[in-house]
């Protein structure tokens, strides 16, 4: 049965390596040039990587490496210069319905003058959804994210994590079926920080939304994704992308006390090490839970 085609996608060309059967979203051989007054700047070399449906990877690599370039090629902001990007096997050639993103500021991201229930139901409406069930995709995204009780407050009254629970909230009211998000805890407080890591959890468990988690924070990185994408530094490409084999329920004392934790954090600093020196990976290595990690 062919794909249907959304709004911001059309159908790949015949003869494309289409994703396997569990592939929701698809990078194929990414790059992306940027044209500047001072010459062309190669952001992004090469990327492949696929996520399969209901999949939490974490994206992380040296600043300047191309994770924000990376993550608005694969929203359809921007277009890249070579490769393509696939949801569903579908190319994606503008902003795709099914996809929302939550960016790290959420100041500029919510509307001061909107209540935060309209906020959250601003995409919704947008879309022309049906009153009844916006109320109600709305109802159970603020209770998803522990704010019932503040709907008819201005994101300017709440704290900088209410302020970015209402982000994730619009987000998850619009039931995206791929969840984009770049570096949305690095302006908050440790300790909001931790709330909203696990908050991310359960709504990812709860929705079987496909996350793609950009982050500076190696920790996070380990703590939150069942996978860690390291890219290499400017021009990217992957440096390694990294099963984490550890329990599927997470907590963050207990967790973050495993040996294995410690780990696998230390394996991914490596590599980020590695990746600012300069060690660029012959090929993209997909490496298994056997992972040898010193
Ligand atoms: N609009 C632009 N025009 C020209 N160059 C750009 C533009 N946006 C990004 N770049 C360059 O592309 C490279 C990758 O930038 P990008 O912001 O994607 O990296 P990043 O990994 O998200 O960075 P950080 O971790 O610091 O947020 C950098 O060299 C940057 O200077």
């Amino acid at each position: 049965m062919q794909s249907e085609t959304t709004p911001g996608t059309t159908p790949a060309p015949a003869g494309k390596t289409l994703p396997g059967n569990e592939a929701m979203l698809s990078v194929r051989n990414l790059k992306k040039v940027y044209k500047t007054d001072g010459g062309d700047i190669e952001a992004v070399r090469n990327l492949t990587f696929d996520l399969k449906a209901g999949e939490l990877a974490c994206l992380v690599g040296p600043s300047g490496s191309g994770k924000t370039t990376l993550l608005k090629c694969i929203s359809g902001l921007m277009a890249p210069t070579e490769g393509e990007v696939l949801l569903n096997g579908t190319r994606v050639s503008g902003p795709p319905k099914k996809m929302a993103v939550v960016f790290q500021e959420y100041g500029r991201s919510l509307f001061p003058w909107m209540r935060v229930r309209e906020n959250v139901e601003l995409p919704l409406k947008n879309q022309g959804v049906p009153r009844a069930e916006r109320d109600k995709l709305v109802d159970d995204a603020l209770e998803a994210v522990g704010l019932s009780h503040v709907p008819q407050s201005y994101p300017w009254q709440l704290s900088g994590g209410m302020q970015q629970r209402v982000a994730i909230a619009r987000a998850v009211a619009y039931q995206p079926e791929v969840l984009l998000m770049d570096e949305p805890f690095a302006a908050v407080d440790a300790q909001t920080r931790a709330d909203l890591e696990d908050l991310i959890r359960t709504v990812w468990r709860k929705l079987g939304v496909t996350v793609l988690f950009v982050t500076h924070d190696i920790d996070e990185s380990v703590y939150l994704g069942e996978r860690v994408i390291i890219l290499s530094s400017s021009p990217t490409v992957i440096q390694e992308d990294l099963a984490i084999d550890l329990p599927d329920e997470r907590d963050q004392l207990n967790t973050r006390s495993l040996p294995r934790f410690t780990e696998l954090r230390h394996h991914v600093y490596e590599q980020i090490q590695l990746a600012k020196q300069g060690h660029r990976p012959a090929a993209a290595v997909r490496t298994g839970t056997g992972v040898a990690v010193s």
